[in-house]
């Protein structure tokens, strides 16, 4: 590490050059960050007059390599060679995170680590207990080496927006390289969550009809991307009913916990929709073809115990001591060793990566064709029409 990254915070670099903030808070909202952005992260890392600290620093270099030079390509080190051996760890660490993933996660880092990023900045790497800007149908705190997400719109069953589709995916970028050991997902009220709002669709006026089917269909595949490729621990503390889209990904979670009153249905054929969030590999996977095939084509709902006894829920806890029990659990695991963590997710899932971007992108394409079809018309015209009940 020592050579290059410590002379980028030499002052007499900090006090040569200066950084345009507009470039940076440009970047920050267009999500995907150019190769001018990275330029300009670089430069911005010149001008930090504090160390970040060599955690912090290891994170950079390996971002910066992954999204220069791709996966870690290197031999790995000798144990005794401290340095290197730190630095091949944590751009290994990075698995097959894609180039652009890197520039962007790149670029949001060295923007957290500015003072002058601070008023412009939307989600950024979280602090101990701090809660994240942003609206508030999500809440993003951490503490305790635990980032954690919460759906937050319980007067809608915590039914998720497009803009909320938006900032979870952010949220989850900036999780990725913030000092949390683990990520965790749960809801707030009653419900985890009642999956996609159904309204997302039905405010759009004939004409754009498409365009919005397409749109939704690019955001979908972005969203569930940022799930396939979130290198730390991810896991579901499923604290009531879960519906459609909050269902099927779970089998890109490492571990899901339920309360059980929680309850697991993916209505997609009732809907005129078909599976999405890489279901239609993971189920069969996970609870083999026939009782996924229940599931996904025929909308059975199950219990915390039917799911926990298909593989997709890790274990179930009474409602009563819930989340003391998931809680303490979670506490306990953040403190483990979180190069190990991130390794060990690697390795039982790389291999599986690509697959999974393959499955995505097929999901997406065919679930943009049924949401312009009459039955899924008429299925949302229901809910509007009827409040429907599943
Ligand atoms: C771009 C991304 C695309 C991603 C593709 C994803 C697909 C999916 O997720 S498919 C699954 C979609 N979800 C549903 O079909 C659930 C629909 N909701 C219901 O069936 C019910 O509301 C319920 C079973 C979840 C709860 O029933 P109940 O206990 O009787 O409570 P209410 O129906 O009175 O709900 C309270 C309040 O919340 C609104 N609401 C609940 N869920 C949704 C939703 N998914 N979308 C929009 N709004 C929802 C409900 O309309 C009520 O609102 P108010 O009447 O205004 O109080």
């Amino acid at each position: 590490m020592a050579g290059r990254l410590t002379r980028r915070w030499s002052p007499s670099l900090l006090q040569v050059l200066r950084f345009p903030v507009v470039q940076l808070h440009m970047s920050r909202t267009a999500m995907r960050a150019s190769e001018k952005d990275f330029e300009n992260a670089r430069n911005q890392l010149k001008l930090l007059t504090k160390d970040p600290g060599n955690e912090v620093k290891l994170k950079l270099y390996a971002l910066y390599k992954q999204a220069t030079e791709g996966p870690c390509n290197t031999p790995k080190p000798s144990m005794l060679d401290f340095i290197n051996k730190a630095k091949w760890d944590a751009w290994n660490a990075l698995g097959s995170l894609p180039k652009e993933t890197a520039r962007q996660n790149y670029v949001d880092l060295v923007s957290s680590l500015s003072p002058s990023s601070e008023s412009s900045s939307q989600v950024k790497p979280a602090a101990a207990n701090e809660k994240q800007p942003g609206s508030e149908n999500i809440i993003v705190t951490s503490q305790d080496g635990i980032t954690k997400i919460m759906f937050n719109r319980p007067s809608k069953k915590n039914a998720i927006t497009t803009s909320m589709y938006k900032e979870i995916i952010h949220a989850l970028k900036a999780a990725s390289t913030d000092n949390s050991a683990i990520t965790v997902f749960t809801g707030n009220g009653d419900y985890y969550s009642s999956g996609n709002d159904l309204t997302n669709f039905t405010d759009v006026s004939p004409n754009s009809i498409e365009e919005t089917a397409k749109n939704a269909s690019i955001l979908l595949r972005e969203f569930v991307d940022a799930f396939i490729d979130f290198p730390k621990p991810l896991v579901a503390v499923i604290n009531g009913p879960a519906v459609g889209i909050v269902v099927t990904l779970l089998g890109l979670f490492d571990a899901v916990y339920a309360s059980d009153k929680a309850t697991f249905h993916t209505p997609f054929s009732e809907l005129g929709q078909s599976p999405e969030g890489c279901a239609s590999y993971t189920f069969p996977k996970i609870m083999g073809p026939a009782k996924a095939a229940e599931m996904l084509i025929f909308g059975k709902k199950l219990t915390a115990g039917e799911a926990c006894a298909q593989g997709l829920v890790t274990e179930v806890f009474p409602e009563s001591t819930f989340q003391k029990e998931v809680w303490t659990r979670l506490k306990t695991y953040a403190k483990l060793p979180t190069n190990s963590l991130r390794i060990s997710k690697e390795l039982i899932r790389s291999n599986e990566k690509e697959k999974l971007h393959a499955v995505n992108a097929e999901e997406c394409t065919v679930l943009q064709g049924r949401w312009l079809s009459e039955e899924c018309m008429n299925a949302l015209m229901n809910f509007m029409s009827r409040k429907s009940k599943l």
